[in-house]
């Protein structure tokens, strides 16, 4: 399998509903299309699980309910194939990617990052997309047993030092604050 090298790689990770995505986009609007692309560990998953139970891809994509009435099966589907093989869905990921600059949305795993690493050594800056409880809760997150006290969601709590831990509670000049003194620190070329 061949990808082209990135200049950089933003590996995201983040609770449900701390606005990873969102981010995402913002950052890809700065820097443009062209020069950035948004991959999603959970896109290639999503893909071959709707495929295996005749679902909705885009649905499950999306971030609505549909998604939500899923996620506990699709989080075992997920783990049984990387027990098999931890960097599957990150090969899948990658391997259309050919711009500069790589935003992974949805690490979840040490071994997310691991395979990253490994393979893009020095190329990778670990970013924290963070929002409070009470935030997270009016964007329509609920706790749930067997998610949110999973590895899914708690397999980076710790063990992990990010380079940038961004604020993501809704207040747009302190995101765009943290978002240009995080873009400015990456590499040119
Ligand atoms: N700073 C913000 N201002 C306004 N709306 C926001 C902000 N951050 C996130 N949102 C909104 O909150 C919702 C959740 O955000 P997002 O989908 O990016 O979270 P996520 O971390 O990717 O969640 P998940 O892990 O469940 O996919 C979305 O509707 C998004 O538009
Ligand atoms: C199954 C899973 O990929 C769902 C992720 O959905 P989302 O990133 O919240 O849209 C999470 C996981 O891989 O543990």
């Amino acid at each position: 399998m061949t990808h082209t090298q990135p200049r950089a790689i933003l590996l995201f990770s983040g609770k449900r509903k701390s606005g990873k995505d969102y981010v995402a986009d913002l950052i890809q609007h700065r820097l443009t299309a062209e020069v950035c692309c948004i991959l999603r560990l959970s896109a290639p998953l999503k893909l071959q699980y709707a495929q295996d139970h005749d679902l909705d891809y885009e649905q499950l994509l999306g971030c609505g309910q549909y998604k939500e009435r899923h996620r506990v099966e699709m989080i075992r589907w997920g783990e049984m194939r990387r027990r098999q093989d931890s960097g599957f869905f990150c090969r899948l990921a990658v391997q259309h990617a050919t711009r500069p600059v790589w935003i992974v949305s949805d690490c979840r795993r040490r071994s997310d990052v691991q395979w990253f690493r490994q393979e893009f050594p020095g190329r990778c800056v670990c970013v924290r997309v963070e929002a409070s409880e009470q935030t997270r809760s009016q964007r329509g997150w609920r706790f749930t047993t067997g998610v949110d006290d999973a590895e899914s969601e708690c397999g980076l709590d710790e063990g992990l030092q990010f380079d940038w831990i961004l604020q993501n509670d809704g207040e747009h000049e302190r995101l765009e604050k943290q978002l240009e003194e995080l873009l400015s620190s990456l590499p040119r070329t």
